[in-house]
């Protein structure tokens, strides 16, 4: 079985074109343009990357797209107070802090001080919440997107045996959560899981989300599989790989998202989505 490539980057081209259409309509019914406020502190290489990106994507699709570049050594209070300023300004539909954050910045305060009605991230405890008790909002952008990609195969999630690699804040947590909504039976996994290789040997479904390069060897997939890797890890060389041996993996899968053009441009769509869903919900 050779598995079929799940398209990230043209099905997030296809929302972000639906996107740019449901703005243009908004500015023809002389409603208010949607606007994302990125903030970034420290000059973090692959952070600057990520920013821009998401800025370009704002642009592409209308909306307004302000950025904050902050020096590393800004203090935990002076980001607050600017949190404080955008979460108060009613011009603002999104507030992102990119992450991660300089050390002697806590994180977690942080995502709690953005309004979770701008909270396009989906990572403020109310928000995640929400997602645990069966009632999303705002949901966390990478396993959203994930969601619109389990969604484009076709396959029917009910029942599936899901099995979660990670269980970060941003990716495994609420990974889970959207499966289990979907009606998955969910297993996450972390660094004390025991016997992985056999969670991840009877999985219908598997999400990667570690950041060790080739962590899931291919002749762990069952026949069959839809696999989805998060991972992004750059090579000596340049190359961006996952977490997953993709060729391997590939022989035994029915479904599989490549790294790059799988994951990472379905995170930016979601994030998009989520400015117009505080627009629309929220603000209007
Ligand atoms: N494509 C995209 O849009 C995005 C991609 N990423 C990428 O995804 C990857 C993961 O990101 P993120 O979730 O933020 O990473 P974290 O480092 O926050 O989390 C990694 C998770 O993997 C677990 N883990 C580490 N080693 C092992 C092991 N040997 N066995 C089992 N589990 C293990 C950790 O376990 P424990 O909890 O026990 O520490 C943790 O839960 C990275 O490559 C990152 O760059 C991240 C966000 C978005
Ligand atoms: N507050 C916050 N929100 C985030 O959503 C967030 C964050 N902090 N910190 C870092 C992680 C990582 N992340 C990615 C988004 C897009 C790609 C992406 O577009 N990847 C391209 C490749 C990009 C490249 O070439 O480098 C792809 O996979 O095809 C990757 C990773 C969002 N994150
Ligand atoms: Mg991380």
């Amino acid at each position: 079985m050779t598995a079929q490539i799940i398209d990230g980057k043209a099905i997030s081209q296809s929302i972000r074109t639906q996107l740019k259409h449901k703005v243009s309509a908004r500015k023809t019914a002389g409603q208010r343009i949607p606007s994302l406020t990125v903030i970034l502190v420290g000059a973090d290489p692959a952070s600057q990357i990520y920013v821009e990106n998401k800025r370009r994507a704002c642009e592409e699709v209308g909306f307004i797209s302000r950025s904050y570049d902050l020096p590393s050594d800004t203090s935990e209070a002076d980001l607050l107070t600017l949190i404080d300023t955008c979460n108060d300004d009613v011009s603002i539909d999104g507030i992102l802090v990119q992450l991660p954050l300089p050390e002697h910045i806590e994180e977690s305060k942080v995502i709690e001080r953005i309004r979770p009605d701008k909270d396009v991230d989906g990572f403020h405890p109310y928000n995640v919440g929400r997602l645990a008790q069966r009632i999303p909002v705002l949901r966390s952008c990478t396993p959203m997107g994930i969601m619109t990609l389990i969604k484009s195969t076709g396959v029917d999630t009910y029942g599936l045996d899901a099995v979660i690699v990670g269980a970060s804040n941003i990716v495994g947590r609420p990974m889970t959560l959207e499966l289990l909504l979907a009606g998955c039976t969910t297993t996450t996994c972390h660094r004390f899981t025991r016997n992985l290789e056999d969670k991840v040997k009877q999985a219908d479904l598997v999400i990667v989300a570690v950041g060790k390069p080739g962590f899931i060897p291919g002749s762990w997939i069952k026949p069959g599989a839809i696999v989805i890797d998060v991972g992004i890890n750059r090579q000596k060389d340049g190359k961006l790989v996952g977490d997953v041996a993709f060729e391997s993996a590939q022989q035994h899968a029915a479904w599989i998202t490549p790294v790059p053009g799988g994951v990472g441009p379905m995170t930016i769509a979601s994030l998009l989505e989520n400015t117009l869903y505080a627009a629309e919900e929220y603000h209007d």
